[in-house]
C-alpha cells in the first residue's frame, strides 16, 4: 500500500514564496508600516536561488541544457552558491570563475557544494584573458552545450523576479503596498519586481539602494557613467562600477546611497532587535529606509516593503565579527553600541 507522505520532492520546490514579515522594533519610530521580504528563507539562503533556477529551467525549456551539461558563471557570492546547489539536484557540472579577492571561506563553501572553481587574478582589467570574465567566456566557448548565466547582462535575471517576487509581494500585501525599497546590484531584483508592481499600480514608489563608490545613482539621474564616482567599498552585492543591462532604470523612481559603516551597524541591529539574522545588504536597505524617513518620504498610511536579500551566516567573518568591525574602524564613532563582551568561565 502506498503511504501518503507529506514531503517535497527536492529542495528546488522550496525556491521562492518567501515570507513577508512585519518589522516591529527596528521600524518602531518610523511613520508607516514596514514589511520585509526575507529572501534568506530560500533553500540556498538568498534571492539568487530565484534567478539561477529560472535561467537554468529556461535553458532546459529551450533545449540548450541536457543532463551532464555545464553551467558557468563569474561569482563567488550568492549566485554561485545557488547555481552549485541547483546543479547538484539537476545533475549538471558547475564551473565558477572567481576573483582572487574572494575569501577562502567562500571558495571552500562553493567547492563543498561540488562546484569547480577557477581563481583568477583580481588586479587585471576585465578584457585581460586571465580576468574572471574572460576565463568564463573562454570556458563557455570551449564547453559544448554549456550555458553562461552572465547575470549582469541577462534579461532573464529581472524576468525571474517579474514572474515571482513581484506577484508574491502584490498578493502578500493585497495590493496595499505603497513603496518598494530594494538594493541594486545586477538590478534584477528591483527591476523585475518593480515592473510587475507598477503594472498593477503605477503610483507605487520604487527606491533603489546604491553604495558610495558605485555609478548607479548618478547614471540614473544624469545618464552619464561617471568613472570619478568609482572607489572601493566593502558592501558586496550592492552598486556597481559599470552599467548592467539587467537593470531597468525606468521603473526605479530614485536611488539613495548608504555607507559601509551605517549599513553594517544596521544589519547587526536587525539581528538583535527582530531576531532576523540577515546579510550586509539587508542592513543597507534598512539604513536607506531611515534616510528616506528623514527626507519625509513616508506617512502613517505608507505600506513599505523592503527586500532582505540574504542570510547573515554568510558574513560571520565580516559584519558579525567584532574584530572585523573594529579593524574597519566601525566602532570608533561615539554613537555606536560597543560589542558585547564574551564571558570566559574558568
Ligand atoms: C547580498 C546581495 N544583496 C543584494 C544584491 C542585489 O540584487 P540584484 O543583483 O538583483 O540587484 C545581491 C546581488 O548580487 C546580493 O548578493
Amino acid at each position: 500500500m502506498e503511504h501518503k507522505i507529506n514531503a517535497y520532492n527536492n529542495l528546488l520546490e522550496l525556491v521562492g514564496n518567501t515570507p513577508l514579515i512585519k518589522l516591529n522594533k527596528i521600524a518602531a519610530n518610523l511613520e508607516g508600516n514596514f514589511y520585509a521580504k526575507v529572501e534568506g528563507f530560500n533553500p540556498g539562503h538568498s534571492s539568487k536561488d530565484r534567478i539561477a533556477l529560472y535561467i537554468i529551467e529556461e535553458a532546459e525549456r529551450r533545449g540548450i541544457l541536457k543532463k551532464g551539461s555545464t553551467i558557468i558563471e563569474t561569482t563567488s557570492g550568492n549566485t554561485g552558491f545557488s547555481i552549485a546547489m541547483i546543479s547538484i539536484i539537476k545533475g549538471y557540472e558547475c564551473i565558477l570563475a572567481v576573483s582572487s579577492k574572494s575569501s577562502k571561506d567562500k571558495i571552500d563553501m562553493l567547492r563543498s557544494m561540488g562546484a569547480k572553481v577557477y581563481v583568477c587574478p583580481a588586479h587585471v582589467s576585465a578584457d585581460d584573458p586571465r580576468s574572471y570574465y574572460e576565463v568564463a567566456k573562454r570556458l563557455h566557448e570551449e564547453t559544448e552545450g554549456s550555458i553562461y548565466i552572465n547575470q549582469y547582462f541577462n534579461d532573464l535575471n529581472s524576468e525571474a523576479h517579474y514572474k515571482s517576487t513581484g506577484p508574491e509581494i502584490w498578493n502578500q500585501t493585497n495590493g496595499h503596498i505603497t513603496h518598494l525599497v530594494a538594493c541594486s546590484g545586477t538590478g534584477g531584483t528591483i527591476s523585475g519586481t518593480a515592473k510587475y508592481l507598477k503594472e498593477q499600480n503605477p503610483n507605487i514608489r520604487v527606491i533603489g539602494v546604491d553604495a558610495y563608490g558605485s555609478v548607479l545613482k548618478k547614471y540614473h539621474e544624469t545618464g552619464e557613467l561617471d568613472t570619478k564616482e568609482i572607489y572601493p567599498y566593502r558592501i558586496e552585492g550592492l552598486g556597481k562600477n559599470l552599467i548592467p543591462t539587467a537593470t531597468n532604470f525606468k521603473v526605479i523612481d530614485e536611488f539613495i546611497k548608504v555607507t559601509d559603516e551605517e549599513s553594517a551597524h544596521t544589519a547587526r541591529e536587525i539581528s538583535r532587535t527582530e531576531g532576523l539574522f540577515v546579510g550586509y545588504t539587508s542592513g543597507a536597505v534598512m539604513q536607506a529606509v531611515r534616510q528616506l524617513e528623514e527626507m519625509g518620504e513616508f506617512n502613517e498610511d505608507s505600506n513599505v516593503v523592503v527586500i532582505f536579500p540574504d542570510h547573515g551566516s554568510r558574513y560571520m567573518s565580516k559584519i558579525y565579527s567584532d574584530q572585523w568591525m573594529a579593524d574597519q574602524g566601525f566602532f570608533d564613532s561615539k554613537n555606536v553600541e560597543e560589542p558585547q563582551k564574551i564571558e570566559f568561565v574558568k
